[in-house]
C-alpha cells in the first residue's frame, strides 16, 4: 500500500544554512521530516564541511590515489586487515553474490583496536586503517583525516536535527554513539567507516552493476559525489528508479537499516544502486561515509515513544514490501557489532576467511562460493 500523494520523483535539496537562522530553522526541520519519512534520501547544501578540504580530496588526492602503481595498491590490500580496511581491486566486492564493477579503498576514522582475547569477534572489527606510503601521495593521510573528522561532526549534529524532526529530544539518538549521550566520548570510541570509490567506464547494456541494489546497514550515510558523472539511483515507493545526479557543494544523506529499526520504520531506509558508467565515457568517483554505532548495543534495548501524530506519518506514507536487498533482520536480536561483522563477511568472504574463519564457515557452510 503506497499513498501516491507522498511518493517522490526527485530527491529533495535541503539548505543547512536555514538551521542557523531562528526564522528558518523550523522550516528546515519540517523539510527534514518529509525527507526522512517519505524519501529516505536528501541532498544537503551549505553543509559544514570545509569546501577547500572537499576540493583538495576530489581534485588532488582521488586521482593520485587510483593512479598509484598496482604493486603499491596491492601492498595495502584488504586481505591484510581484520578490520576490512585497505584496497579492493576492481570487481572484487559483491552485492548479493554479483561482482560490483568498482575499485576502492576502505578506511576508518582513526582508531586503535581494543580487542582482548575472549571478547566477541566483533571487537576485532574496529582498528587502524592501512595507508599508502606517504612519499607516494604526500599529505593525503592528513587531508583525509581532516575530512573524516568534519563529516563525523556533521553526522552528530545532523542526528540531533533528525531526532528533533521526529519529535524526540535532540540528544535522543546520541545514545547510540555514547551511553551518556556525550559526543566528546563518542569521538575515538565509535569507528565510522568511509571509502573512496572509482567506477571505471566499463558498463554495457548487459553488465552495468556499479553496485547492486542494496540498503545501507548503519545509521546515516554521507555520500560525496566526487565527479559530475550520473549513476546513483534510488527506488521510490512505487518501485521506479530515480536519478540522484551530482550537485556540486552538496552531500547526499541517506538512512541506514539500523536507524530505520530504532525509529520503528519512521525514518525510511531506501534501496539504491549505482549504474556503472558506459564504455567510452569517464570514471565516476564517490566517497560514502557510513555512521556506525556502539557495537555492544542491541537496538531493541533503546525504545522510543513517538507521538501519535508522528506515527501517523508512517501510515500516510504507506508500506512497501522489501523488493531487493539484505534484510538485516539480525538487528532485533544480535548486538550491532555482530550485524556489522556479518555484513562485512558477506561482502568480502575472501578477506573474512583469513581473519574470521569460523564465522565465514558458518555463513558459507559449503565453502567459499565460486563468485568469491
Ligand atoms: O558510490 C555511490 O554513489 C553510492 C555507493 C553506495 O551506495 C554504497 O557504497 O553503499
Ligand atoms: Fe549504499
Amino acid at each position: 500500500m503506497v499513498s501516491p500523494s507522498v511518493d517522490f520523483s526527485t530527491v529533495p535539496v535541503l539548505d543547512y544554512s536555514k538551521v542557523y537562522n531562528s526564522e528558518t530553522r523550523d522550516e528546515f526541520v519540517q523539510e527534514l521530516r518529509n525527507a526522512v519519512v517519505n524519501v529516505g534520501f536528501l541532498y544537503l547544501a551549505n553543509h559544514s564541511v570545509d569546501p577547500s578540504v572537499v576540493a583538495r580530496m576530489t581534485e588532488h588526492y582521488i586521482p593520485r590515489l587510483f593512479a598509484l602503481p598496482q604493486e603499491e595498491k596491492d601492498k595495502i590490500k584488504m586481505a591484510n586487515s581484520p578490520h576490512f580496511f585497505g584496497y579492493t581491486a576492481f570487481a572484487r566486492e559483491f552485492t548479493k553474490e554479483k561482482a560490483d564493477l568498482r575499485e576502492q579503498f576502505d578506511f576508518g576514522v582513526p582508531f586503535e583496536n581494543k580487542y582482548q582475547p575472549g571478547e566477541p569477534d566483533y571487537k576485532k572489527l574496529w582498528g587502524p586503517s592501512q595507508w599508502p606510503k606517504e612519499e607516494l601521495i604526500p599529505g593525503f593521510k592528513e587531508t583525509w583525516n581532516t575530512y573524516l573528522e568534519q563529516v563525523e561532526q556533521l553526522g552528530y549534529d545532523f542526528l540531533a536535527l533528525l531526532a528533533e524532526c521526529l519529535g524526540l529530544p535532540s540528544d535522543a539518538l546520541h545514545e547510540f554513539m555514547d551511553k551518556d549521550k556525550n559526543i566528546q566520548n563518542a569521538k575515538g570510541n565509535i569507528m565510522h567507516q568511509a571509502k573512496i570509490v572509482k567506477y571505471p567506464p566499463v558498463g554495457t547494456v548487459e553488465s552495468n552493476q556499479g553496485i547492486g541494489p542494496h540498503f545501507d546497514a548503519g545509521f546515516l550515510t554521507f555520500l560525496l559525489q566526487a565527479s559530475p558523472n550520473p549513476g546513483l539511483q534510488v527506488q521510490n515507493l512505487t518501485g521506479d528508479w530515480i536519478d540522484v545526479l551530482p550537485i556540486p557543494g552538496t552531500f547526499v544523506i541517506n538512512i541506514g537499516r539500523a536507524l530505520e529499526h530504532v525509529t520503528q520504520g519512521l525514518a525510511r531506509a531506501t534501496c539504491h544502486r549505482v549504474v556503472a558508467p558506459l564504455r567510452d565515457t569517464s570514471s565516476r568517483y564517490s566517497i560514502p561515509f557510513f555512521q556506525a554505532m556502539r557495537q555492544e548495543l542491541r537496538l531493541n534495548d533503546i525504545q522510543f515513544e513517538f507521538a501519535p501524530e508522528i506515527l501517523a506519518l508512517k501510515e500516510k506514507r504507506g508500506y512497501v514490501a522489501d523488493r531487493e536487498g539484505v534484510n538485516y533482520a539480525e538487528y532485533s536480536t544480535e548486538p550491532a557489532g555482530t550485524v556489522a561483522l556479518i555484513g562485512r563477511v558477506k561482502s568480502h568472504p575472501d578477506v573474512a576467511q583469513h581473519h574470521y574463519p569460523e564465522l565465514t564457515k558458518q555463513l558459507f557452510p559449503n565453502g567459499l562460493p565460486a563468485w568469491a
